[in-house]
């Protein structure tokens, strides 16, 4: 079966959901910014120190491994999006939801240590989504918007998810 992959902005629950799901349905659950810290030893901040070309290099590099798996549930960092070529790793065997949740929501709950492009501040993220929106739009399978109770995202995502991957099954593919 498919990967599910989770897109969104920093802090929209793609790993508060991501690890929802993969407790209900019994996948392993993968947050990319962990798996590439622990790939190239070095966390998030210190990458972009090099440069921010040298830290999308190795999250290109993390979403070919993501398109060699199945049966896992993916969170992908906020601007995996920015690389057609990720997508088409990550799309290869996987089903991509964008978790859409409004940037107020957001604010309201984010810690930005760590988050080398939110240095100048949280309010950068309105920014951010106005160059990103239509790019996680372009790559979603799914649109799902996240201004509700987790636990209706969760099983809105697995209903959509089922639905899927029976058809596919039943189509033969
Ligand atoms: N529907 C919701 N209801 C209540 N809290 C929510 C909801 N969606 C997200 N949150 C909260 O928003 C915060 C950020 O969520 P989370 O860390 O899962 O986001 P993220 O997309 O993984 O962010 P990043 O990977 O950029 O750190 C968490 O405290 C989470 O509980
Ligand atoms: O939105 C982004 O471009 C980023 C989001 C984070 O998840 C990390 O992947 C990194 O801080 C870059
Ligand atoms: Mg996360």
């Amino acid at each position: 079966m498919k990967n599910i992959i989770l897109i969104g902005m920093m802090g929209c629950g793609k790993s508060t959901i991501g690890r929802m799901l993969a407790e209900r349905i019994s996948y392993q659950y993968i947050d990319m910014d962990t798996y590439l810290e622990n790939k190239y030893h070095s966390t998030i901040p210190e990458l972009f120190s090099v440069s921010e070309l040298y830290f999308r290099d190795k999250e290109t590099e993390c979403c070919k491994d993501m398109g060699h798996t199945d049966n896992k549930i993916i969170s992908t960092g906020g601007g995996v999006i920015l690389r057609e070529e990720n997508m088409l790793y990550l799309k290869n065997n996987g089903l991509v939801f964008f978790i859409d949740r409004p940037v107020e929501m957001i604010i309201n709950e984010l810690n930005t240590d760590h988050r080398p492009l939110l240095k100048d501040g949280v309010f950068k993220l309105y920014d951010l989504e106005k160059e990103r929106r239509s790019l996680y739009e372009k790559y979603a399978d799914f649109i799902i918007r996240n201004d509700q109770l987790l636990i209706d995202v969760r099983d809105k995502i697995i209903s959509l998810y089922g639905k899927s991957e029976g058809a596919n099954h039943e189509s033969g593919r």
